[in-house]
């Protein structure tokens, strides 16, 4: 078994758990709530950015052109947003996508807490680790989405069909690929210490990932009384902010 296979082994448990969670169970049989559809796309908008960060530090302890040039790439579609999903969970809401990005976001505490795990492990691991952390993201999604086929078969008419086929996409699945055959290509020259770090990386990033679905479905914020989601058309009262947590707009 190649390495990220035996990772991926190690994170089925909590891979199934993902599958079966309320909010990707209302992906698939078509019905969730709007308020946590928005909270989805406003946390995901800056998890993305986050995401595009980390690549750039990957981009940093590339060991070849060909490794710099698919950091390269993918930050280039990255910038451009998982536009066609977001913009399907808005349109199932309720409300255009501008609307969600007129608004200030305060990280939730799992989105919060994803960043920065990621951009730790960007900063302080290996090339090896920087793949791991970043690969639970790719796979959950287009495990996810073709579990999703598999079992619903869903059409155009489903509500969530656009968000299903992205990430089902062969392309996804290449960019998966990709990743799984660049971590087997490190995993050998790295020291069991630094397999040990890769292991936990991806570990801790499948767990962050139930935990963002978790976040968006019970629209989680900080403190029962302090901000969170907030209802669209409602601006958030600025003077309710814990001030030692909000981060407004930020690319963290
Ligand atoms: C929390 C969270 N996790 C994963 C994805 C999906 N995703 C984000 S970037 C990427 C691959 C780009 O190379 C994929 C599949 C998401 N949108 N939000």
């Amino acid at each position: 078994m190649s390495f990220a296979q035996s990772l991926r082994q190690d994170a089925d448990p909590i891979f199934e758990a993902i599958y079966l969670h309320p909010f990707v169970q209302g992906i698939a049989k078509g019905q969730l709530p709007p308020e946590s559809l928005i909270h989805y796309v406003s946390q995901d908008t800056e998890y993305l950015n986050t995401y595009s960060k980390v690549y750039g530090m990957a981009l940093s302890k590339a060991q070849t052109p060909d490794q710099m040039r698919l950091f390269y790439n993918r930050i280039g579609i990255l910038l451009e947003g998982e536009l066609i999903p977001h913009l399907n969970l808005c349109r199932v809401a309720g409300v255009t996508h501008d609307e969600v990005m007129q608004h200030p976001v305060e990280l939730a505490p799992t989105a919060h807490h994803y960043a920065r795990h990621m951009l730790c492990v960007a900063q302080q691991g290996t090339l090896g680790e920087i793949v791991a952390v970043v690969l639970p993201c790719q796979w959950v999604y287009v495990d996810t989405a073709r579990r999703i086929i598999e079992e619903f078969q869903p059409t155009t008419e489903h509500p969530f069909y656009d968000w299903i086929s992205f990430y089902a996409s062969d392309e996804m699945h290449q960019g998966l690929m990709e990743l799984t055959a660049l971590l087997d290509h490190l995993a050998p020259g790295a020291r069991e210490l630094d397999l040990a770090m890769m292991r936990s990386a991806f570990l801790d990033s499948s767990r962050l990932e139930y935990q963002f679905f978790d976040m968006a479905f019970t629209l989680q914020k900080w403190t029962p009384s302090g901000p969170g989601a907030y209802p669209l058309g409602e601006k958030p009262d600025s003077d309710s902010f814990d001030s030692l947590s909000v981060r407004v707009n930020t690319c963290v």
